[in-house]
């Protein structure tokens, strides 16, 4: 488990002191894979440095299952260090090298034996699914690839934690797609766990289960990401759900704001309602999409009928997550 404790992190700027990050704490579990997202300059790239130990934090703890790296000295640092794998979009690979010969560098460079280097390089070919393309040099691969071999390269030394900074940077969608599959298996095949530093929200439904939401270096949201789709003041939520567009609600009994999880909610508890309570239930906004493989969907809905409430309340017994009852009988907004 990595412990982020109270940490706050500042720079010295032309412009003056920059809090970079203000009393952050967080719990990321073994295993899990975690989002930080947030705008420009609200400091996920720093919380990236500070957690794979680059930067040191002003104030606050970093622990690896519960050894307070703060009190490491220079080379059990190091050593600490090379547990971690870190990757950003930026990340260049050594033109001169091949694709194998780039993700081996990390071994070379601590001394591992040439068997047992040709055994994780082979390995993280096949993870990446660039077995083929061992011998090309980066100039001959696509933008994806060269990040998928960045990504190897970062786990070639089989670290328990991997932190990738904005992965996805200009990237088309199948580089992006890429990238993100790797990441996915890795956590699933080699058991990593993965801190994503992205602004792309995307990314977080595509491989995240858990999500920080930082804002001029605060932690304002933090939680699995099914766990908040429950919270109607989420503001995570709204950036990872269907925009609703503003539609009227005059002509019916009732509106609500839904969000439905799985195939068989999202397929078939509006209808199975609609029919149940006699009523008739339109979608007036909102849309799908996926967490994961899960299918989500959040709508407005607009109901008709006299028993509209009971059809509400019934949605909300099969799992759907009624977020606000807007409108009264025949539009008048409810109390
Ligand atoms: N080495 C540095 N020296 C001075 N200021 C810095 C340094 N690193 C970060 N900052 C400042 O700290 C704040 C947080 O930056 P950070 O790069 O962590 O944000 P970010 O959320 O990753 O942004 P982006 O999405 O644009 O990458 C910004 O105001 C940035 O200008």
């Amino acid at each position: 488990m990595i412990t982020i404790e109270n940490v706050s992190k500042s720079f010295w700027s032309r412009t003056g002191n920059v809090v970079a990050l203000d009393g952050v704490s967080l719990e990321v579990n073994a295993g899990a894979a975690l989002g930080v997202v947030g705008p420009t300059g609200s400091g996920k790239s720093t919380l990236a440095r500070v957690v794979s130990l680059q930067e040191r934090p002003d104030t606050g703890a970093i622990r690896l299952d519960g050894l307070n790296t703060a009190a490491l000295d220079t080379r059990s640092l190091r050593a600490t260090r090379r547990q971690i794998g870190f990757v950003t979009g930026e990340t260049q690979l050594f033109k001169q090298r091949t694709t194998a010969g780039n993700i081996a560098l990390p071994l070379e460079q601590s001394g591992v034996d040439g068997p047992q280097r040709r055994a994780r390089v082979g390995r993280l070919l096949d993870l990446i699914g660039l077995t083929d393309k061992a011998a090309a040099y980066p100039d001959d691969l696509t933008a994806g690839q060269r990040r998928r071999v960045a990504v190897a390269r970062a786990l070639v030394g089989e670290p328990g934690l991997l932190l990738a900074d904005d992965p996805t940077a200009n990237l088309d969608t199948d580089g992006a797609a890429g990238v993100l599959a790797v990441l996915d298996r890795a956590r699933a095949e080699l058991g990593v766990t993965l801190l994503v530093a992205t602004q792309d929200t995307a990314v977080v439904r595509r491989i995240c289960d858990d999500i920080a939401l930082l804002d001029s270096g605060k932690l304002l949201e933090h939680g699995n990401l099914f766990d908040l789709l429950h919270d109607p003041e989420s503001r995570v939520v709204q950036e990872l759900l269907p925009v609703i567009d503003e539609t009227g609600s005059v002509g019916h009994d009732r509106t609500a704001d839904i969000v439905l999880i799985g195939f068989a909610a999202v397929g078939a508890l509006l209808p199975e309602a609609a029919s149940r309570f006699g009523v008739q239930v339109s979608v007036l906004g909102g849309g799908l999409t996926r967490l994961g493989e899960t299918p989500v969907a959040r709508f407005r809905i607009g109901l008709r009928g006299e028993r509209s409430d009971g059809a509400l309340g019934w949605i909300g017994e099969r799992g759907g997550i009624v977020h606000q009852q807007l409108a009264g009988p025949r539009g008048v907004v409810a109390a």
